[in-house]
């Protein structure tokens, strides 16, 4: 069983597909790790983000064991991966990756902003999960300042909605609902409730 799930900015798409992949027993990736370290290689060889050549041979480059560097984990990163995922090229070449990483035999789930659109079109169970901006805004300037990293909580909304739009703007993979994706809005649920929601969906697509 392949889960896609999708979703903007901070709006819970990681921890809920955590908690999915345990509960169910199927491997999970990150997608935005897979940005964020295209991004942290330009910016390692002193690269412009803008760079479309530079940005697709990171990308056909890029290592499994560069995912767990706690480096991409910061907000400059995120912001850094918009601009890069913007790039058809970079996208392309990422493609693979996350088919293979979907192909398993058990299955997968899958996190980020077009698996249900494009990187897994054909998913058993597709969810869109999201939350008013401020609310997404309170729950990462929590997050960065848990692990010391202090940013305004005005300067973390006004980099989710400019993220947001980048993402939702572009032409390559936009962020979109897919059409047969079930949206779960966690602004008034607590990943508990959100994590029940999700096995819902998922345990009543299994009895029908
Ligand atoms: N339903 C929820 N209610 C409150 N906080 C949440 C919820 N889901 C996730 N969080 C917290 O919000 C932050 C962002 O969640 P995360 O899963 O990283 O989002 P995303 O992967 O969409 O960027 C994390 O600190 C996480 O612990
Ligand atoms: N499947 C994906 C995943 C991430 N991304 C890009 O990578 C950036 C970082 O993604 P992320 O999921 O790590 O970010 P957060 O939602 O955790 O803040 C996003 O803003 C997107 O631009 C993408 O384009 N497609």
């Amino acid at each position: 069983m392949v889960i896609a799930i999708d979703g903007p900015a901070a709006s819970g798409k990681g921890t809920l597909a955590k908690r999915l992949a345990e509960h169910y027993r199927l491997p999970h990736l990150d997608t935005g790790l897979l940005y964020r370290a295209v991004a942290l290689t330009l910016l390692d060889a002193g690269q412009d983000l803008a760079d479309a050549d530079a940005a697709a041979a990171a990308a056909r480059g890029l290592e499994a064991g560069f995912l767990a560097d706690p480096r991409l984990r910061g907000s400059a990163m995120g912001e850094a991966a918009s601009i890069v995922s913007a790039q058809g090229a970079v996208r392309a070449a990422l493609l693979d990756w996350q088919r293979r990483f979907a192909g398993a035999a058990e299955g997968a789930v899958l996190d980020g902003r077009d698996i249900g659109t494009v990187v897994c079109p054909d998913a058993a169970v597709k969810l869109f999960v999201t939350a008013s901006a401020e609310e997404r805004a309170r729950r990462r300037h929590r997050e960065l300042d848990g692990r010391g990293e202090a940013v305004a909580y005005e300067a973390v909304l006004s980099d989710i909605l400019r993220r947001d739009a980048r993402d939702a703007d572009r032409a390559a993979a936009p962020l979109r609902v897919a059409e047969d994706a079930v949206v779960i809005d966690t602004t008034t649920l607590d990943a508990d409730a959100a994590f029940r929601a999700a096995t819902d969906v998922v345990d009543g697509r299994d009895r029908a």
